[in-house]
């Protein structure tokens, strides 16, 4: 499934309906998904993963940084499952990180940090673990530089995927969110760095975007 649906005239909620860091009032619109949704969502998302992955070593390959906390919470939940069935499976996290070369402007040329020698990933299950999924570009050269390790399968989750234009053909197998294409932050989600130590998944304001624009 193609997860929970936002639509583009969600307003999201207030944030005086919530609890948020203090130092970031006046940076923030809206609390697009609250934290508590996230989590919830996450749970589910893990049940699918080890219904489908459950059955073989998994190796969970979190994409940073965007994607430590969702990757965090989501093994989380898979351990719980594990401890709590008498069909569990060692898991094993490695991390990678994507960089776009050419000082902050993204290129073409992508280059994986941490992913020199992925040889360990042959015969496992492989669990690419993304926060946010675009036009698929990224995904797509990831996918192939793990297929050249030939592991036994390679499933993706992506928590948040964004309505865009030219939305290639490689959706994540497990979706947390299909979401408008705003700019969102939080939940490690950053912008400039920022805001990744904020809990719900908000909307920057305008005023956010100039007073931490690099
Ligand atoms: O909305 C977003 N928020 C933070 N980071 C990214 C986003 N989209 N691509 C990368």
């Amino acid at each position: 499934s193609g997860g929970i649906v936002i639509e583009d005239d969600w307003p999201g909620y207030s944030l005086d309906l919530f609890s948020y860091p203090a130092h970031y009032s006046g940076d923030l619109d809206c609390v697009f998904i609250p934290h508590g949704v996230i989590m919830d969502r996450t749970e589910r998302l893990a049940r699918n993963i080890m219904d489908d992955l459950g059955d073989h070593d998994i190796v969970v390959l979190c994409v940073l940084k965007g994607g430590y906390q969702f990757c965090a919470d989501l093994v989380d939940r898979i351990k719980a499952l594990s401890r709590n069935s008498n069909r569990s499976i060692p898991m094993r996290v490695h991390f990678i990180r994507l960089k776009s070369y050419l000082n902050d402007r993204s290129t073409e040329d992508l280059h994986i940090l941490g992913a020199e020698d992925l040889s360990f990933l042959a015969g496992k299950n492989v669990l690419i673990v993304e926060a946010i999924v675009g036009t698929g570009k990224t995904m797509k050269t990831l996918l192939k530089h793990v297929e050249a390790f030939r592991p036994k399968m390679i499933k993706v989750a992506g928590l948040l995927v964004k309505r865009v234009p030219h939305n290639w053909a490689c959706l994540p197998d497990y979706v947390g969110f299909e979401i408008p294409n705003r700019f969102v932050v939080g939940y490690a989600l950053d912008y400039n760095e920022y805001f990744r130590d904020l809990n719900h998944i908000c909307v920057i304001s305008e005023s956010g975007k100039i007073k931490y624009k690099i």
